[in-house]
């Protein structure tokens, strides 16, 4: 008897780490150019879009009638020849690699796509999302500003069934495997199925750690938080930490790997608090690393102690930021950020 999402769980492992491959590739060899600014300010660079394309391409085939709701979509390539055809044979070198671990032929990898097979790809991420079906979420990279530092980001895929996370899978290349060993071997994939627990794999192979939350005091707990000021209020989470009387420095990463490294006991708490300017978190921010968290024994929230809600369209609509935490302290974490946002009003 196969397990729940055995099928599911090979195909999204597979395709986050084809993707994960390509931007390794990509950050080593990245040239001036290759990197737009969108309406949003924010940056999006050819292996952004690339890796969407990849990870649809293989999704699509797979599982034809998957919806996708990703970040990207193809309209500035379309206008972009000298982009374009670079994503293209950024995607087409990916696909076309040969079998890798846990692959299968009938995915249709190794075939060179079209350039509109490919936009097409990408532009299969334009679903609304929703409270009913199935449906993935993409984020071809998670931590952008990150990936372009050299720091941390993150492949992220997610599978939705009627609004609730059922597998989630986070690649995070630049993520060192063991947390005691900070300069050690780099590359990890979390894996999460609603019901089996999480993993930890490396992103090159081998037999999967299992992930628990450890037991933490207040006074062992640091705070992870984003690396930009502008995602996060961080003034407001100093003043938390102020009032729960932690004295460890923030950990600032970016991405989802916040996410993995609080499942597997790294800091205690993730906190993201919004900065007041209307900001509506995306669900792909938050879907794999909300199971990763709830698998591997903790508890995840907004900052009201709502949960989120992830059927509600492309965003997680009035959410209020993200605590991700133990179970044990998470509402002395809430009641902290009540008392934080209350002071920050006067
Ligand atoms: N104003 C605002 N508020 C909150 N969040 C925002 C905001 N603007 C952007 N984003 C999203 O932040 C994603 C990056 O994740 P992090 O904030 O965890 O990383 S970072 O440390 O700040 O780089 C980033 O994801 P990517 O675009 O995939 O990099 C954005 O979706
Ligand atoms: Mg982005
Ligand atoms: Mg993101
Ligand atoms: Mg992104």
């Amino acid at each position: 008897m196969s397990n729940y999402l055995d099928i599911e769980q090979q195909v999204a492992i597979a395709a986050v780490r084809r993707a994960c491959t390509l931007t390794t590739a990509v950050f080593n060899n990245l040239v001036k150019g290759e990197t737009l600014v969108k309406s949003d300010k924010s940056p999006v660079t050819v292996a952004d879009f690339s890796a969407q394309a990849v990870i649809n391409t293989i999704l699509t085939s797979a599982f034809p009638t998957d919806p996708i709701v990703g970040e990207e979509d193809a309209a500035d390539l379309r206008e972009n020849s000298e982009l374009r055809s670079r994503v293209v044979g950024l995607a087409n070198d990916a696909l076309g690699r040969e079998l890798g671990l846990g692959e299968i032929a009938e995915w249709g990898l190794g075939r060179i796509r079209t350039e509109q097979e490919l936009l097409d790809a990408i532009d299969r991420g334009r679903y609304e999302g929703g409270r009913k079906g199935r449906m993935w979420t993409l984020d071809p990279i998670d931590g952008t500003k990150g990936f372009l530092r050299g720091e941390q980001y993150a492949v992220c895929l997610a599978l939705l069934v009627d609004a609730r996370v059922e597998l989630g899978v986070i690649g995070c290349p630049n993520l060192p495997q063991d947390v005691s060993n900070p300069s050690g071997p780099r590359g990890c994939i979390f894996v999460a199925v609603r019901g089996q627990g999480a993993l930890q794999y490396t992103l090159s192979g081998g037999s999967p750690v299992p992930l628990k939350m450890p037991k933490l005091h207040l006074s062992e707990l640091n705070l992870l938080e984003s690396v930009e000021s502008a995602h996060a209020a961080l003034g407001v989470n100093e003043r938390v930490a102020q009032i729960l009387g932690i004295t460890r420095a923030p950990t600032r990463m970016d991405s989802q790997a916040k996410y993995g490294a609080l499942a597997r006991g790294d800091g205690g708490v993730y906190l993201r608090l919004p900065t007041g300017v209307g900001y509506r978190e995306k669900i792909w921010d938050h879907a794999p690393g909300a199971l990763l968290i709830e698998e591997a024994g903790g508890i995840i929230s907004d900052g009201h102690g709502e949960p989120l809600d992830f059927g509600l369209g492309r965003t997680l609509g009035e959410n209020f930021g993200v605590v991700a935490t133990g179970k044990g302290v998470h509402s002395q974490i809430l009641k902290a950020v009540r008392q934080a946002q209350e002071e920050a009003k006067k």
